[in-house]
């Protein structure tokens, strides 16, 4: 296994360029392939969670041209993917195998979707359930509620609201919203229970907003989805920079010095862009621009004692800043850390007691108690989990080294991470 030796740092200072938003390219990706007209997306994220989108959607017939770093020209299908037939592997992109299987489940072909065997463990019950109320046919090929799965042609009828549960991933809710302008008929969707990561329903509805589509809602309870609506290209549009990529730069300008990073500010549509006043919580100076966000320190970190569920991403990274703070630090109502690319509460248990934390884990909540001394040289576990890799780069920044097994697992967002990291640090 490759292993990324960091050395101990003590500041960290400089100005860095995000990658483009992971939530923001995806669903730019797929709404402009279900568009009408052409649509040139500038500053995409290049990492492996849009490749497995774009190669899905080369598969799906999609004519997709790459016409400069990062920019794409992408020719719509009008709400009709031309290819019937088609094995699409997703890796690991929860944003890529949610709302193609809803797409999907409404395109009237015949579609098997597949992924990395930690996406065959990721939950996706609560879309199928939703999805056949609509009349699709979605089977399970392994282990019922979970994929793979096997999309078949039906008759649809979206006459009777949906119910969807958004208390496991916000992104089946994205995915219906994305997926019901197909059906070209009027659609109400109803959550049922509490819906979580509510930040990134907003991500969902500004761009289907910008594609044409305009979702009318009461409050987080149900959505309207007006008849004879289509997604029509807006012609050009830049993907900012990825907020919950920023958390880790954020947070080294807090613990040691001074770093502005660009590509996301105060008018931000990610909801993790709100991971820069968590952190404040701790200590440190942030202020805004309309491209940028900069953080500087200022002195000795407290604890905290945070609801989460609105950044269930950047939260990762305020677990790992407690260790610098005085104080037990709790995260609470975190229970989708479970679900995602490992199970983030046991693995952030585990690793954070590597650099000597004392940490408690909850079904939905984590308690870190600092040590006196960080532990130095202590090699951490990533899991196949980029954040667990980015976040506990940040450790080095206590003036101790520590070691990162498997560090090219950060490609799944963020292919250049330790690179620019390392450009900050010294
Ligand atoms: O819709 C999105 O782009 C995302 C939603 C969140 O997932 P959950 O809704 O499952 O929390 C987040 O963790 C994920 O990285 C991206
Ligand atoms: C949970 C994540 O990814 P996904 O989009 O696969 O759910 C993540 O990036 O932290």
């Amino acid at each position: 296994m490759e292993q990324l030796p960091l050395p101990a740092a003590t500041q960290a200072t400089g100005t860095i360029t995000l990658p483009g938003s992971k939530s923001i390219s995806n669903r730019t990706l797929l709404l402009a392939a279900l568009s009408e007209g052409v649509t040139v997306i500038r500053d995409l994220l290049d990492s492996d969670d849009t490749a497995r989108m774009l190669e899905a959607l080369q598969s799906l017939g999609v004519k997709l041209e790459n016409i400069a770093d990062n920019a794409w020209r992408v020719t719509g299908c009008a709400g009709n993917f031309p290819n019937k037939q088609a094995d699409l592997f997703l890796g690991n992109a929860g944003t890529a195998f949610r709302p193609l299987t809803a797409a999907l489940a409404f395109s009237d072909g015949n579609y098997h979707l597949h992924g990395v065997p930690r996406m065959h463990e990721r939950p996706i019950a609560d879309l199928v359930t939703a999805l056949k109320q609509a009349g699709a046919k979605v089977d399970y090929l392994a282990n019922e509620g979970y994929p793979p799965l096997q999309i078949s042609p039906a008759t649809l009828d979206v006459s009777m609201p949906i119910q969807i549960r958004g208390d496991v991933s916000s992104q089946f809710l994205t995915a219906l919203l994305m997926a019901l302008p197909l059906t070209g008929k009027a659609a109400t969707i109803e959550v049922v229970g509490e819906l979580i990561s509510k930040p990134y329903i907003e991500i969902t509805l500004n761009l289907m907003q910008r594609f044409g589509v305009n979702v009318a809602r009461d409050g987080w309870q149900s959505f309207h989805i007006p008849a004879a609506t289509s997604y029509q290209s807006p012609g050009e549009i830049y993907v900012e920079g990825d907020a919950s990529s920023a958390s880790y730069f954020i947070a080294a300008g807090i613990l040691a010095g001074d770093v502005t990073v660009q590509g996301v500010g105060q008018k931000s549509i990610q909801g993790d862009i709100l991971f820069a006043e968590a952190a404040k919580l701790m200590g440190g100076r942030i202020s805004y621009g309309d491209n940028h966000v900069r953080a500087e320190k200022t002195g000795a970190l407290q604890a905290i004692d945070l609801d989460c569920n609105h950044i269930p991403d950047a939260a990762m990274t305020l677990a790992v800043m407690a260790v610098f703070a005085q104080g037990t630090t709790t995260l609470r109502n975190i229970a989708s850390w479970r679900v995602k690319e490992t199970d983030r509460i046991a693995a952030m248990a585990t690793e954070l007691r590597k650099v000597g934390a004392t940490v408690i884990e909850e079904a939905d909540a984590i308690h870190i108690t600092p040590p006196l001394r960080l532990v130095e040289n202590a090699v951490i576990d990533t899991y196949d989990d980029h954040r667990m890799a980015m976040c506990f780069s940040l450790i080095s920044l206590a003036g101790v080294p520590v070691t990162i097994n498997d560090p090219k697992c950060v490609a799944k967002t963020f292919p250049e991470y330790f690179k620019v990291f390392a450009t900050i640090t010294r």
